[in-house]
């Protein structure tokens, strides 16, 4: 298995991450736990702001923070000089939280509700990626009622369909995101947009897809935006001041996926984008990663638990999460690598597949991977869970979820608890006709 970001086997033979055994800190906090390589997550993101520094373009890198968002991944971002994506008031409440500098926010969504609209106006936040007519009316009569003037993307659907898992596809036609650009939807929005009050229009945004491992999608996807900008130069004289050409780029989960470098896929997307536009009329660019930022520099580690030999049929090892904490598996039928942790030295002697603990037959974390002969009681690290791992994380079962740690230079910090019991039931409610006449559950 491919080592990444701090990660090394020490001299016990243990996993070490950021300078921290993973075997101490299973003891230390407990299992499952998400670790994540703080190392890492900065140097995904410098190499962003880095590559685009080298193509000479105006440029901002926004971090979706859906992939991963809490209090300390926020303060990341904001140390590290990137916007943000937010797609929820969740999401902004947890970047405004964090003293993330609101003006660097870009809020997403196909369906904001009116109070998300006049929470990202009161906080002052950098753009509305508005999806529809429906947002576009509302977001002007609101800007305009409290005398501010919201600065917009048009989010479009290219007819882009990029080549991935069709549920994590979002440029096609045939899509509930954005306003369709082949049937001229997003012209109109343009002119609805430069006579609505309230409201400055700074260019366009698409996003085609996740986990994609070409650029040739995102040279198609900035193909037709140029071609976009230059129509509604010519019917509106509207200037394309920026275009935000999402997020997509992909990972390494296992050692069949071959994504391109971070240089490559920005580089592509320079390229087209000078190609297409004459030197005075070059737009800033925006992306906005958000798996190739966490994914690789996340692990959970997980406790083995009960081991079950079904003769001539397979070997199944249960581990004390599953779906809940990686849903995943079961939604894209993601392929996962894991080692086991505290036994990194030994050498694979059988085939197994790694189940959760719920109640579900599709709850199975990895189908056939090789390990040394495992027992219960080992702990089984699985590679590659930074991304939409915690962020889709659910009480199924009443599981808690897990605690997060960031780990760097031999300090672990945790920066998500561990939910508690109490938490599960923190918000249940016993309605006064369900208690005995004395009051008594
Ligand atoms: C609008 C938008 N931007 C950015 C992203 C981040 O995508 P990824 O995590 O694949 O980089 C997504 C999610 O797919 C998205 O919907
Ligand atoms: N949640 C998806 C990606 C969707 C991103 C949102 N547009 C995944 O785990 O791969």
């Amino acid at each position: 298995m491919r080592l990444r970001g701090t990660s090394q086997f020490n001299d016990q033979g243990h996993l070490e991450i950021g300078g921290c055994d993973t075997v101490e800190l299973a003891e230390q906090f407990g299992t499952p736990l998400y670790i994540m390589d703080e190392w890492m997550i900065r140097q995904r993101m410098r190499e962003y702001m880095q590559a685009f520094q080298k193509t000479g373009l105006a440029f901002q890198v926004a971090y979706a923070s859906k992939a991963f968002s809490t209090l300390a991944m926020c303060r990341l971002v904001a140390e590290e000089g990137l916007h943000l994506d937010v797609v929820s008031d969740g999401e902004l409440f947890t970047a405004l939280k964090a003293g993330f500098p609101a003006e660097r926010i870009y809020f997403h969504g196909n369906n904001k509700t009116r109070e998300e609209l006049e929470m990202g106006l009161d906080a002052g936040i950098g753009w509305f990626v508005v999806d529809n007519f429906n947002e576009l009316s509302m977001l002007s009569s609101l800007a305009y009622k409290k005398g501010l003037t919201a600065r917009v993307l048009l989010r479009t659907t290219p007819g882009v369909e990029a080549h991935t898992h069709t549920y994590i596809q979002t440029g096609q036609e045939d899509s509930k995101f954005g306003f369709n650009l082949a049937s001229g939807q997003v012209h109109k929005a343009v002119e609805r947009c430069l006579q609505y009050k309230g409201l400055k229009v700074d260019g366009f945004h698409c996003h085609i897809g996740s986990q994609i491992f070409e650029t040739d999608g995102f040279r198609l996807a900035v193909q037709k935006l140029v071609t976009l900008s230059e129509e509604c130069r010519n019917l509106f004289g509207f200037q394309t001041r920026i275009l935000n050409l999402g997020g997509g780029f992909g990972i390494r989960y296992n050692e069949e996926d071959r994504p391109m470098s971070v240089d490559q896929y920005i580089f592509a997307i320079a390229e087209e984008i000078r190609s297409g536009f004459s030197e005075k009329d070059i737009p800033q660019v925006v992306v906005e990663p958000g798996r190739s930022i966490v994914g690789e520099a996340g692990t959970t580690l997980y406790r083995v638990g009960t081991i079950k030999q079904i003769p001539g049929v397979r070997k199944y090892i249960s581990v004390d999460g599953g779906m809940n904490d990686n849903p995943r598996p079961a939604l894209y039928r993601a392929s996962y690598e894991a080692i086991l942790a505290n036994r990194t030295s030994e050498q694979p002697e059988e085939t197994v597949s790694v189940a959760g603990k719920l109640c579900e037959s599709g709850d199975m974390l990895i189908w056939d991977i090789d390990l040394p002969h495992v027992k219960s009681g080992d702990l089984l690290a699985v590679t590659c869970t930074g991304a939409y791992n915690y962020s889709m994380a659910n009480n199924y079962n009443r599981l808690r979820r897990p605690a997060v740690v960031f780990v760097r230079d031999g300090y672990s910090d945790v920066v998500v608890r561990r939910e508690s019991m109490e938490d599960l039931i923190k918000n249940d409610r016993i309605p006064n006709r369900l208690l005995t006449p004395n009051g008594q559950c």
